[in-house]
């Protein structure tokens, strides 16, 4: 595994490397970049706090003007399953009205977060709403509805950890997507 032997012992399998990771942020920041036929800046949103090593990256692949904003959004805690109540804990500062909106995920599992979010962010009449997603698990889906215009690697239903995913806060300094073994949750 490289780096992060601190936490090797706790990681069943690694299913993204670090070198997989950065080569598919560099096609979704040329993908995301070629889309977008306007002059205008982007406001990417980034969903705390899982996603701030994604945005921190894609944000560079993305030959574009942005402007970045955060939003504290919470469901899980220290669980594995979503509780189903999603929580703002800090919402965006930036005034969206007429502009372009990106949001960045980590990941969508049953889909809640990004559905609750979606809703409240079109109250606000941004000229788009786009997401992009690290992960996707689409067999958890429980929000049908909702899915990434950009999404790096689908994923299989297992718990994962790692570039700024965390279990119970942990992890999310891996430099690579693992599964965790199951003996530490359940
Ligand atoms: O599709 P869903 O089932 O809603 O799950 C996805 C959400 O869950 C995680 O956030 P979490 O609430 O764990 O907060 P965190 O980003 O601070 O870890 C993740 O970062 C997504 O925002
Ligand atoms: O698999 C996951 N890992 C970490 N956080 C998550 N939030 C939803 N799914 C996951």
């Amino acid at each position: 595994m490289g780096k992060n032997n601190v936490f090797t012992n706790d990681i069943k399998e690694v299913i993204i490397n670090e070198e997989e990771i950065k080569q598919r942020i560099e096609e979704l920041g040329k993908e995301i970049t070629n889309i977008y036929n306007d002059d205008d800046d982007i406001v990417m949103l980034c969903i705390l706090r899982g996603a701030i090593l994604f945005m921190a990256d894609l944000a560079r692949e993305i030959d574009l003007p942005v402007v970045f904003d955060f939003m504290d959004v919470s469901s899980y805690g220290a669980s594995t399953e979503s509780s189903g109540v999603v929580r703002i804990i800090k919402d965006m500062e930036e005034n969206i009205e007429g502009r372009h909106l990106l949001i960045v995920e980590d990941i969508i599992d049953t889909g809640r977060t990004l559905k609750h979010v979606i809703d409240m962010l079109q109250t606000r009449n941004p000229k788009s709403i786009k997401v992009v997603t690290l992960l996707d698990k689409p067999e958890r889906r429980v929000k049908k509805e909702i899915d990434a215009d950009f999404n790096g690697f689908e994923i299989p239903d297992e718990f994962v950890v790692g570039y700024g995913l965390d279990f119970a806060e942990k992890y999310r300094n891996l430099s690579f997507i693992g599964v965790l073994k199951e003996k530490l949750y359940i």
